[in-house]
This record gives structure tokens, C-alpha cells and sequence, in this order.
């Protein structure tokens, strides 16, 4: 059976490639990421190249530039799964790391994309930034490209979907708002132990009672003082969160 991802560059296999690389934190993986995703898969199909989705964990934001609000929309694992329901074949996770903030973009390219991925192609959305301070751009991908042997693609936003907004809505209660960026309600993945499940390491919304699918059925499931109560048998669970009651 293959893995999940790749933790790490230094699991991708020697001499892995040429592939076709998207590129970002997609948490979440919402429309817009997917808008990125679907152009990597389409190029992937032409060129014969299987697609790597390289995203990073923890978000490059618990680590460096302006703090803000990084809980996950979704967990690694999700997002890896939901990469590869929309076509990624295989999933690099590149731990973001004081020392992978500090590399330059330039290293960056030649490192990961070129000597790692072999990119014939990179792909991401028109904002893209990467290399310490956010120093390199669409612009650098598209210079660098031609001596790296990759074509750089970046593609027009997605009105409207971003994962900040995904945690702005979640957080206020709005779980049929963020469904319409995620484009699939938000789930909570944790461990039932008594009714409690745990770690939410994901977004919660805030307390109340929420409409709820869950593997066991539809039920109501409640959320309070930052845990998700949920009567579902003990073990490992996925809460889809629909709506508020
Ligand atoms: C090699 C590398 C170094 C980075 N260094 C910094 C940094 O010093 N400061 C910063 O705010 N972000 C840094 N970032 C994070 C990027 O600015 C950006 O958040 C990340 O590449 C994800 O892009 P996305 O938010 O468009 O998905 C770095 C990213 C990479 C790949
Ligand atoms: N609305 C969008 N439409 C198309 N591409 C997007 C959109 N939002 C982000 N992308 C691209 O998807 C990849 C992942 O981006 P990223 O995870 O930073 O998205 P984000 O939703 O803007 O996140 P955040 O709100 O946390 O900054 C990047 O290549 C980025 O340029």
C-alpha cells in the first residue's frame, strides 16, 4: 500500500520524476485551492507526469510574518486525503521549520522543485510567495523556470475563497458559509472517549448545538468550552458539521 504523504523531501524517492507540483498550504483544500489542484491534474494528464501537491506543516505563519489565526481547517491527513480524491498522486508535507523559513527562494527552487521534484511543471495561485521574508513571487517562478526546467502556471483567484475567511465564518457559527468555500461541510477529526471527542486540533465553531454527519448517522452533536461532545461510540471519528440547530 503506498504512503499517506511524504514527511519530508528526504522521502520522496531517488530519482522521482519529472512531475507536475502544486504548490501552497491549501488548508482546507477549498474551491480556489482545487481551482489550482484541477489545473495541476489537467497538466499532469498532457505531460504524463504524476502530481505532487507540496504543502507545508505546521502553516509558515505559526513561524514567521504577521501572527494570526492558524488552526487548521483541516488535519495533514485530511488535506492529504482530499488531495488525492482530486487527483494529486502523492502528497509532499515539508515541515516549515526556522530553517526552511530562512531559505531563501532561490534555494528553494533548486532544492525541492528541481533536484527533488524534478518539476516539469509548478503550479499555484496568482499570490503565491515563498523563500524567507516572502521574498519570491509568481514573477521568480516564471524567471527561474526556463533555467529549471519547470513552466511556471498561476492562476487567476477564486473570488471569494481563502482558508482565513473558511476560519473567520467557522468561528462565527457560519458552518453553511465556510461549506460554500470548502465546497463540503467542515469536519472535525478527533478520538471518542465518552462522549467527548478529543483532540479538536481542528477549527470548532462556537458553543452551541450543531446539526451533525457523522459515520454512525445524522445526529445533533455539541460544542463547549473548546471540546465537541458527540454520542458516538469510542474510537476514531470524522464530524461533518452541517449547521447550527
Ligand atoms: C523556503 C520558504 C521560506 C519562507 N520564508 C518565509 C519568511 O521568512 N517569512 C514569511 O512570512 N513567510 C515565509 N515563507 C512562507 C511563504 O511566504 C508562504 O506563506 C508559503 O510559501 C505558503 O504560500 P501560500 O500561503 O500562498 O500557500 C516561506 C516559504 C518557503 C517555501
Ligand atoms: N481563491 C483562490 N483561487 C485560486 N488559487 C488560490 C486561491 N486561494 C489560494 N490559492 C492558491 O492556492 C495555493 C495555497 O494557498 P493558501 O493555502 O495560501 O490559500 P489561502 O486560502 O489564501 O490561505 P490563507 O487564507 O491562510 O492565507 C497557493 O498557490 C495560492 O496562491
Amino acid at each position: 500500500m503506498s504512503t499517506v504523504f511524504w514527511h519530508g523531501t528526504a522521502e520522496v524517492p531517488d530519482g522521482w520524476g519529472p512531475s507536475v507540483v502544486a504548490l501552497g498550504v491549501f488548508d482546507g483544500l477549498h474551491r480556489g485551492h482545487q481551482r489550482v489542484l484541477d489545473h495541476a491534474v489537467r497538466l499532469g494528464r498532457e505531460r504524463g507526469a504524476p502530481v505532487v501537491l507540496t504543502t507545508f506543516d505546521p502553516h509558515p505563519a505559526t513561524i514567521a510574518g504577521r501572527p494570526r489565526d492558524t488552526t487548521p481547517v483541516a488535519t495533514v491527513e485530511h488535506r492529504a486525503e482530499l488531495a488525492r480524491r482530486h487527483g494529486a498522486d502523492q502528497v509532499l508535507v515539508l515541515p516549515f521549520t526556522e530553517c526552511l523559513a530562512r531559505t531563501s527562494a532561490e534555494d528553494f527552487v533548486d532544492g525541492v522543485l528541481r533536484r527533488t521534484l524534478d518539476a516539469t511543471a509548478v503550479v499555484t495561485g496568482s499570490n503565491f510567495r515563498f523563500g524567507h521574508r516572502g521574498a519570491g513571487d509568481t514573477a521568480l517562478l516564471r524567471k527561474l523556470g526556463p533555467v529549471s526546467g519547470f513552466t511556471a502556471h498561476a492562476l487567476d483567484l477564486l473570488p471569494g475563497c481563502s482558508s482565513t475567511l473558511v476560519r473567520t465564518l467557522v468561528t462565527a457559527g457560519d458552518l453553511v458559509g465556510a461549506a460554500a468555500i470548502l465546497g463540503r461541510p467542515h469536519r472535525v477529526h478527533g478520538t471518542v472517549d465518552g462522549e467527548i471527542v478529543t483532540p479538536c486540533t481542528t477549527l470548532l465553531p462556537p458553543p452551541g448545538k450543531y446539526w451533525a454527519r457523522t459515520p454512525h448517522g445524522d445526529r445533533t452533536v455539541e460544542v463547549e468550552a473548546g471540546l465537541l461532545l458527540a454520542d458516538l461510540p469510542d474510537g476514531p471519528t470524522a464530524v461533518d458539521l452541517v449547521d447550527a440547530r
